[in-house]
């Protein structure tokens, strides 16, 4: 079949009601704005449509004033401490966004419990392990966490344990207040000179580093992620992790808890420690083996340990290493100043209002982070990404199964400055919903598109020209399927249809291989036909006569008088009996009507 030109007709009106103009229709959502009001289309969908009324908030764990006010500014929240798992379950049925620390265990459980209501867990804090985000992701629901409001804090946190260790502090004035005096029992060992091997060469990790430094230590550190630019800048060698463990008279450790990272101080690497070495772990209690960290201190190999975080918390009360005299303990206070808990309170509760309104936050620990000038200009391509996702699944016959889908951008952009992850996901919307009852966001668009085993591919069409607008055009195809509508199948056997954004409106512009120019409002009756004068008046007057209101209408052609596809805007949905009347005019050979 060959390309058809396209013909485009601007109709004010064809129904008996008022006109209705371009310029009149309604507004594109304004989900991309920063207001703190919910509104009622946020970009990404992370609120329900319910959510006109304010969303709730449950606060899990204390957090901060200045946080608060600015939750209850936004809405109504709920501060329920020391809930038990299964209080939480029944709690998170009835909320929107829960806010925890390291307290809380947010299970899957959580997230099946919550029926899809819950669209964001906030973490005030940086380690998520207590939060299953594999869950989180399959529900579609963002987590987003603090990470830099108490970097400070946990470094602080991590020199002062290490100090202390050092000089004995906690022993020797537990020692006093029982009324002792036992000078040559509590001499400790100085710290200048000594190697500090960091491990985890983060935020906190580089932080302590920076301070050890100024003590006069010697520091290296492991980080396979970390540049050595930025070791070197503080005067910090980054070493293997063999070298790091076997070369330092002090450890600390500055690594999330991950698979890779769990139990990694264990039996056999503290064999190759030095003997006497000094332990601290501010990160987390999982990262090593406990039972080998007593093996360890029993025969010596580690002279001490200086702990804020563990395994279980809190650690059972006859735990051996809490109870071992070389070890200083804290509950896990790494986190605890006034002014990180206020500082991560304000970063947590921004995160979490930010998501409740649709907006993307810069700390989505499961989704991709896109910033708001990308947001801001991809807008009306987000929308006709959807929408094309939406027209081109409702084309396909019933009992096909999509399961290929090509997405092609054509754009003048380099590849490096068009960030196509929010389209795909957008398209995978558009796909996904209108045939099934799963709510798809960013979040888990691809998670979602995986298990419906729908394989997505993109490519890209680089074109001559400015690269000043992100997108010439989005084409989606699907290959192996059927249509509804014949004529959307393109020469190469796909559905196929492609938008543009015109004056910042999406538009359909091709469906198979008709050229078409129909603006992506409402819904769409798509009408194959032998092209004839007289067919847009009888079409038009049928759906005026059910005060249906056409707000656009495009002819595309192969040639004058013969096959066109007529591409009709409505404002309503027509009935039944207006559809079967459009489909039996005489030279009406198929027709479609599609949902937006
Ligand atoms: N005790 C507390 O209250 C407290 C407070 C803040 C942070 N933390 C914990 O401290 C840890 C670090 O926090 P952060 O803010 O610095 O995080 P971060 O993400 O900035 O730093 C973690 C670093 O660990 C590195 N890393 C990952 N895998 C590693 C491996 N196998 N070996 C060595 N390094 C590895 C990463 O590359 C990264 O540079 C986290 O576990 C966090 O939960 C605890
Ligand atoms: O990961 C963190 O941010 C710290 O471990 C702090 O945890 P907390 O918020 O429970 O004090």
């Amino acid at each position: 079949m060959a390309t058809a030109t396209s013909q485009t007709l601007r109709f004010p009106s064809v129904s008996a009601s008022a006109s209705l103009s371009l310029s009149s229709k309604l507004p594109l959502s304004s989900a991309f704005s920063v207001s703190l009001r919910p509104r009622r289309r946020p970009l990404l969908l992370l609120v329900s449509a319910a959510l006109d009324a304010k969303p709730t908030v449950l606060v899990a764990e204390k957090l901060g004033e200045a946080g608060l006010k600015l939750l209850k500014d936004f809405a109504n929240v709920d501060c329920s401490y020391n809930l038990s798992p299964e209080e939480l379950c029944t709690k998170i049925s009835l909320c929107d966004a829960l806010i925890v620390r390291s307290g809380t265990k947010v299970t899957r459980e959580v997230f099946e419990s919550s029926a899809g209501r819950l669209k964001v867990v906030g973490r005030a804090g940086v380690g998520i392990d207590n939060v299953d985000l594999a869950a989180a992701t399959e529900h579609g629901c963002l987590v987003v966490n603090a990470p830099t409001a108490n970097t400070v804090a946990a470094a602080e946190h991590g020199i002062a344990l290490l100090a202390a260790m050092a000089r004995n502090v906690a022993q020797a004035d537990a020692s006093v207040k029982a009324g002792k005096w036992q000078r040559s029992k509590y001499v400790g060992v100085s710290l200048v000179g000594k190697t500090l091997a960091v491990l985890g060469f983060g935020k906190v990790g580089s932080e302590v580093a920076r301070r050890a430094k100024g003590l006069g230590m010697n520091v290296i550190a492991h980080d396979p992620y970390a540049a050595a630019d930025r070791a070197r800048a503080i005067g910090v060698e980054l070493v293997s992790f063999d070298e790091a463990i076997c070369s330092a008279d002090f450890i600390s450790l500055h690594m999330p808890l991950t698979a890779a990272t769990s139990k990694i101080l264990n039996d056999e690497t503290f064999a190759k420690m030095k003997k006497g070495v000094r332990i601290v772990n501010v990160a987390r209690g999982g990262v090593i083996d406990e039972d080998a960290l007593v093996r360890a201190l029993d025969s010596g190999i580690v002279a001490q340990a200086a702990l804020d975080v563990f395994t279980e918390e809190p650690p059972p009360k006859d735990s051996k290493l809490i109870m071992h005299e070389l070890v200083t303990a804290t509950p896990h206070l790494g986190a605890s100043t006034m002014e990180a808990q206020e500082g991560v309170a304000i970063e947590i509760a921004e995160a979490v209002v930010g998501a409740l309104n649709g907006e993307l936050a810069a700390t989505a620990v499961n989704a991709p982070m896109v910033p708001s000038e990308v947001l801001t200009e991809l807008k009306p391509f987000v929308d006709l990404a959807e929408k094309l996702g939406r027209l081109a699944v409702q084309l396909v016959a019933g009992g096909s199964g999509v399961k290929t889908v090509k997405v092609t951008y054509a754009t003048a952009r380099a590849p490096d400055d068009l960030d196509t992850r929010l389209l795909r996901a957008m398209i995978t919307k558009g796909l996904i919903e209108p045939i099934s009852s799963v709510f798809v966001n960013l979040v888990n668009a691809d998670f979602t598109a995986k298990q419906r085993g729908v394989r997505i591919t993109e490519e890209r069409v680089i074109l001559d020209g400015s690269p000043e607008n992100p997108l010439e055009f989005i084409q989606v195809q699907i290959a192996n399927v059927e249509s509804r509508f014949a004529s959307a199948i393109s020469d190469s056997g796909e559905i196929k249809v492609e938008g543009r954004v015109k004056d910042g409106i999406p538009h359909l512009t091709k469906v198979g291989s008709f050229e078409v120019d129909v603006s992506l409002e409402g819904s769409i009756i798509l009408c194959r036909q032998v092209d004839q004068p007289g067919m847009i008046g009888k079409v038009g007057s049928i759906l005026g006569e059910e005060n249906v209101n056409v707000s656009f209408m495009s002819v595309g052609r192969i040639a004058p008088r013969k096959q066109a596809v007529m591409a009709i805007g409505v404002d309503e949905q027509p009935s039944k009996d207006s559809l079967k009347r459009i489909g039996e005019v005489p030279a009406v050979e198929e027709f479609v009507f599609l949902k937006l």
